[in-house]
């Protein structure tokens, strides 16, 4: 009786999968998007212009079959200066811990930084699959033929999907191919977990997104965001942070004029924020000029890039 009884409750387990999956991809291919559509709320900022993830991000797909905790990267280029030493760092720690690998390219698109990210992923000797993103931007579909035909030549993938990582349904046909292709697992999170990142590494996240937003093509790639406080008093949540640019004119920049527009990227994450916490959100927001702010280890440090 009693033995009927384990083996009723160790069913459910042997079909549960679960593993780390490394999203690749060349930088503005459309990774946080997928990840962020994945996972079904916002974990990864989204910018229109290449080189907005930074870190690697957990972000938890709990479904009845598995549970699937992916990896953001950094984007795969040839890079210099110690900044992009820590993201080909990160790339590659993401990597090591990964059970399967997702290759995301643009649709009708190769380029060297492609095969670069496409050589990473081998290296690691993984399961494979590829997604050919942005099809929607694809007026004629007979052209994907030939790509994905092209791209099956070039690496051995368990599967190449076409898909809009924008589109839910797409999305969800994706999340269906890498369940089968994890190790048999037990979920190592609760099912309702989205990702193991904190409140205060969220808020970073957040600032960054609205300098983007608010700033956009004037916005240098060497900007950093750094939170310098993060405390709760009275019921609010107050946190202090910090922007960090290369040069006095990047400051004016960001500052605006009388500093409009600080304050405006200020009130933006503060409802952000707001809306994250379901608390009040005091933010203390400050622009500082560093010239060699991407050699300086304590600001790495506080970014996260210790060694
Ligand atoms: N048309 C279209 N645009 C997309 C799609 N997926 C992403 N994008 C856009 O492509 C741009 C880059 O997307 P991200 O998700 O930030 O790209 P990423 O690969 O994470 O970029 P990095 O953070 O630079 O590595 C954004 O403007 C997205 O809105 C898609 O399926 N269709």
């Amino acid at each position: 009786m009693s033995d009927r009884t384990e083996a009723a409750e160790k069913r459910p387990d042997e079909d549960f999968r679960s593993g780390y999956v490394a999203l690749l991809g060349r930088p503005n291919v459309g990774k946080s998007t997928l990840l962020n559509h994945l996972v079904g709320q916002k974990i990864s900022i989204t910018a229109p212009r290449p080189q907005t993830t930074r870190d690697r991000i957990l972000g938890i797909l709990t479904r009845p079959d598995g549970q699937l905790l992916f990896l953001d990267t950094p984007g795969v280029h040839s890079g210099y200066r110690r900044l992009n030493r820590h993201l080909l760092r990160a790339t590659r720690g993401a990597l090591e811990s990964a059970d399967l690998g997702v290759l995301v390219v643009d649709a009708l698109l190769w380029t060297p930084d492609d095969a670069e990210a496409l050589r990473w992923l081998q290296r690691t000797g993984i399961p494979l699959v590829a997604v050919v993103n942005k099809v929607d931007r694809v007026a004629s579909k007979a052209r994907l033929f030939p790509f994905v035909q092209t791209l099956a030549a070039r690496g051995a993938f368990a599967a190449i999907l076409p898909l809009s990582a924008r589109k839910a349904t797409d999305v969800r046909r994706l999340a269906d191919v890498l369940v089968p292709l994890l190790p048999p697992a037990p979920a190592p999170f609760p099912e309702n977990q989205v990702t193991d990142r904190t409140l205060r590494f969220m808020a970073a996240e957040i600032i960054r997104e609205q300098l983007f937003r608010q700033l956009g093509a004037e916005l240098p790639y060497d900007t950093a965001v750094t939170i310098d406080s993060y405390r709760v008093e009275h019921n609010q949540q107050r946190i202090e942070a910090t922007i960090y640019c290369r040069r006095p004119g990047q400051k004016a920049i960001i500052l605006g004029e009388g500093g409009s527009r600080l304050r405006g990227i200020g009130s933006r994450a503060r409802e952000a924020l707001q809306a994250l916490t379901e608390e009040r959100v005091w933010l203390g927001l400050w622009v500082k000029q560093r010239e060699q702010w991407s050699e300086d280890r304590n600001i790495l440090r506080e970014l996260g890039y210790d060694d």
